[in-house]
């Protein structure tokens, strides 16, 4: 092992060489976590999580999908969770896609020749879009629950976004309004396992990091003619923090022949973590949605 792993600490001071993690172009560690099927898997499912999160929280989705054969890997985005890096502080927000793409390509040739899904939540779905955009081939499929794909009218209005711009030369540091979470799931067992869970981040969100998200949106935007590639885009219309308005754009201005949206009436943002009803249902929408896809699209019953 590389001396430089043997002294590496997590940012809750747990030695790298006791994690699985993988180290980015940066140098920087990155926390991993997969969940393997029982059988020979039919599948690899990357999964994206969102601002402020960690990947831990995708557990239960995760061991769903490895019930039906597919190998679902993660990892902590630079700056969250168990990963290194500035707390919720990213330079430039394509450090968070091409960090996905190296984790695939690393999976990829442990696994060849099996199909390549990824899945993202809210700035995760703003992630895989961005990432299946740089490699439109490489990806069987795309997943998104709630993507960031516009910002919310509310919280980026044109003066907002001014100001926002304005600070970001001036205090990039100065922090934003925080996430109420009691507007993001109506499950409150769910919004106090969030509050509770010590590795998601505190604190308000930066300028600087607003900035990147609304960049990554920019980008989005523009790309939208160009995708072609199949999705299934899952959205509330009680979602107040990624406007449901953004996946109907998506779902209208992208060119894929196959293309699902799925709208949850009342639901809110976070729907894999939403009252069970909706979460049940999210679950085998995206399972269903994938084993339909896949090479001899039945289920072989394990
Ligand atoms: O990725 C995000 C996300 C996406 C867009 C955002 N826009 C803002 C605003 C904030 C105000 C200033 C302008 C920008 O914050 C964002 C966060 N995520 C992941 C989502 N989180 C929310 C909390 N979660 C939660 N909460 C309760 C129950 C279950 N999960 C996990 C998912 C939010």
């Amino acid at each position: 092992m590389p001396e430089e792993t043997a002294q590496r600490l997590s940012p809750q001071g747990v030695p790298y060489k006791d994690l699985p993690h993988i180290v980015n172009e940066d140098g920087q560690y990155l926390f991993c976590k997969s969940w393997e099927p029982k059988g020979q898997p039919r599948a690899l499912v990357f999964v994206a999580h969102g601002a402020g999160e960690h990947c831990g929280r995708y557990s239960n989705l995760a061991e769903m999908l490895t019930e039906h054969s597919m190998l679902v890997f993660t990892h902590d985005h630079v700056g969250h969770g168990q990963s290194e890096g500035e707390r919720m502080v990213i330079s430039d927000f394509h450090i968070f896609v091409r960090d996905v793409l190296q984790h695939i390509d690393i999976m990829k040739k442990s696994h060849p020749g099996l199909p390549v899904y990824i899945l993202g939540h809210s700035m995760g779905g703003a992630i895989s879009i961005l990432a299946a955009c740089d490699k439109p081939n490489d990806f069987a499929g795309v997943i998104l629950i709630a993507p960031m794909v516009i910002m919310n009218p509310e919280s980026a209005t044109p003066f907002k976004v001014f100001l926002a711009k304005l600070l970001n030369h001036l205090l990039p540091s100065l922090t934003l309004g925080q996430i109420d979470s009691k507007w993001v799931s109506r499950d409150q067992k769910e919004v106090e396992d969030y509050e509770a869970d010590e590795l998601n981040y505190r604190g308000g969100l930066r300028i600087s990091f607003g900035m990147q998200l609304m960049s990554a949106t920019t980008k989005i935007e523009k790309a939208l003619p160009d995708i072609s590639w199949p999705y299934l885009l899952l959205h509330g219309t009680g979602d107040k923090l990624c406007d449901i308005k953004g996946s109907q754009l998506f779902f209208e201005k992208s060119q894929s022949v196959d293309k699902t949206l799925k709208v949850y009436e009342g639901a809110y943002h976070a729907l894999h973590k939403e009252v069970q009803e909706v979460a049940n249902a999210v679950f085998k929408e995206i399972s269903s949605w994938i084993i339909q896809r896949l090479p001899q699209g039945e289920e072989v019953q394990s």
